[in-house]
């Protein structure tokens, strides 16, 4: 069993939107008055989209705030299975439009070709992460931290001194780059971003033993160095 995060439940996803926002925006600011600046990293996938919309509106200092992305799919930033793609679209706009976004993909064929690249382009990227917005799937999947993923892949993103890993999923499209474990875990407050009731019940399966390999949302939720509130909607 793993002892269960800050779960804060909402009544509407408006309701889950606005305090989310509200509490990030709130943190990247303090983190922008005490270090000069602050870095945050998101999710793609269909839960964040208004997420960040609330987020591109609050009145921060945008310009020093750094965004990254926790994971993404191999495809051309204007791919619509993008995630650079839905950040540039929902939260690099209005107020946001001044931070400063560094996507995950480059010109090279393929994630493992490209790996040494994007990590050097992330030399200056504020870190520790101030905020982390995760998603999750189905299959306990977060960041592109697959299950069903090779062995030695999925060995990469979990164990690994690294920065960043290459992901092949199985079943899931596209090749992927994705932080690692421990570059995610080296952050100062992680945000797991919940809606539905499939995902509700996917969590309480991941709490009720500690196999990361099965469900590498484990990771995430069975530590106690890093903050995780979890903000789940129906
Ligand atoms: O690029 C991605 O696919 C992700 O970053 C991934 O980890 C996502 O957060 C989950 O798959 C949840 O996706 P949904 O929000 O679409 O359910």
């Amino acid at each position: 069993m793993i002892k269960e995060a800050v779960f804060k439940s909402f009544d509407s996803t408006d309701a889950l939107e606005a305090q989310l926002a509200d509490r990030i925006a709130r943190q990247l600011q303090q983190a922008v008055d005490s270090r000069g600046k602050a870095s945050l990293l998101v999710s793609g996938g269909s839960t964040p989209l208004k997420l960040f919309q609330a987020l591109s509106e609050k009145a921060i200092d945008w310009s020093d705030v750094y965004i990254s992305l926790a994971d993404e799919r191999w495809v051309e930033s204007y791919d619509k299975d993008s995630n650079e793609s839905l950040v540039r679209a929902n939260l690099l706009r209005g107020l946001a439009a001044n931070a400063k976004f560094r996507g995950l993909k480059n010109m090279f064929a393929t994630p493992e070709a490209g790996l040494a690249m994007t990590t050097e382009s992330l030399a200056n990227f504020p870190r520790p992460f101030d905020v982390v917005v995760l998603g999750m799937g189905n299959d306990g999947h977060t960041c592109s931290w697959f299950p069903c993923a090779p062995a030695a892949e999925l060995d990469n993103a979990l164990d690994t001194d690294a920065l960043l890993a290459a992901v092949n999923p199985g079943s899931a499209p596209h090749a992927r780059i994705t932080f690692t474990r421990q570059a995610i875990l080296a952050s100062r407050q992680i945000y797991l971003h919940l809606v539905g009731e499939q995902k509700l019940a996917v969590y309480r399966q991941a709490l009720e033993s500690d196999d990361i390999k099965a469900m590498p949302i484990r990771a995430v939720l069975a530590q106690h160095k890093t903050p995780v509130d979890v903000y789940w909607s129906a």
